[in-house]
């Protein structure tokens, strides 16, 4: 059970953290390179490639990525590029168009073991929270959930771009939330799903590296810079109420699960 008594800041990453739309991101880039790489006679595309290759990372790193996995160079375009644009941002406008309708048609409801945790913060009343995203859409995101008055900080794809923040698994943009919040790193907590996000934790040298498995695997994310992993956040409300003689156990915290 991680101590978070050392730690004055939780950052979250938003989609497969706090909402389960990572699903839908994973969705919208199997529609796109599914057909894509069929047509490009690359070998086919599989559901590992998205958590290899696009998890966590900004829009177009992402296409970048997984071309670059199929050996397939495309001219980088503009983000202006329409979604027929047989270009890195053409491509990856192409796959947002995806996302878009999906969040339009279902909507979003957030994990409620993240909504669990996020009330346990609130209620001791000394962590300050912010959400670190690579996504374009996590204003939106956080709106349809329902949690965007819970965060006065947030860096996502937007403000890293529009402030030429490099993107995960680079730690800037968790740095700069924690410098946001005036919190030392080592005072930090980097809460992630995605091994380039934890990897970005592990860069950052924060103060503890939470990792959270819909999927790419405890042992990669430990492998990747986690210090502990869980499956659902809520088996960290017993640390922050103070009831940790309530059983809840990480699941494949293989680190000290203490602040470093
Ligand atoms: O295309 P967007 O919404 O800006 O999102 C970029 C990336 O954002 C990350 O949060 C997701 O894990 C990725 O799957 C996604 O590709």
């Amino acid at each position: 059970m991680p101590d978070f008594d050392p730690l004055d800041a939780v950052l979250f990453d938003l989609d497969g953290v706090l909402t389960p739309t990572a699903e839908v991101h994973m969705h919208a880039w199997a529609r796109l390179f599914t057909d894509y790489l069929a047509g490009a006679g690359a070998a086919p595309y599989q559901e590992s490639d998205y958590f290899t290759y696009i998890d966590g990372k900004p829009r177009y790193e992402g296409v970048r990525s997984m071309l670059a996995s199929r050996g397939i160079t495309l001219p980088e375009g503009t983000p202006d590029d329409p979604p027929e644009a047989e270009t890195v941002c053409g491509l990856g406008n192409r796959k947002n168009g995806v996302f878009m309708d999906v969040l339009a048609s279902d909507g979003v409801a957030p994990y409620p073991g993240s909504v669990a945790f996020l009330d346990a913060l609130a209620a001791r009343g000394d962590v300050q929270v912010a959400v670190v995203s690579s996504s374009k859409n996590a204003r939106s995101v956080l709106t349809a959930a329902g949690l965007i008055d819970r965060f006065a900080v947030i860096v996502d794809g937007e403000v890293a771009a529009a402030r030429g923040i490099p993107g995960k698994p680079n730690p800037d943009t968790y740095l700069d939330a924690a410098a946001q919040l005036g919190v030392p790193a080592a005072r930090a907590v980097v809460v992630e799903d995605a091994t380039s996000g934890v990897a970005a934790g592990r860069a950052g040298d924060f103060g503890l590296v939470l990792g959270v498995d819909r999927g790419a695997g405890a042992e990669d994310l430990i492998a990747h810079g986690a210090d502990t992993v869980v499956s659902d956040l809520d088996e960290l409300v017993p640390a922050l109420t103070g009831a940790t003689d309530a059983g809840a156990e990480s699941d494949a915290g293989t680190g000290d699960g203490a602040a470093r």
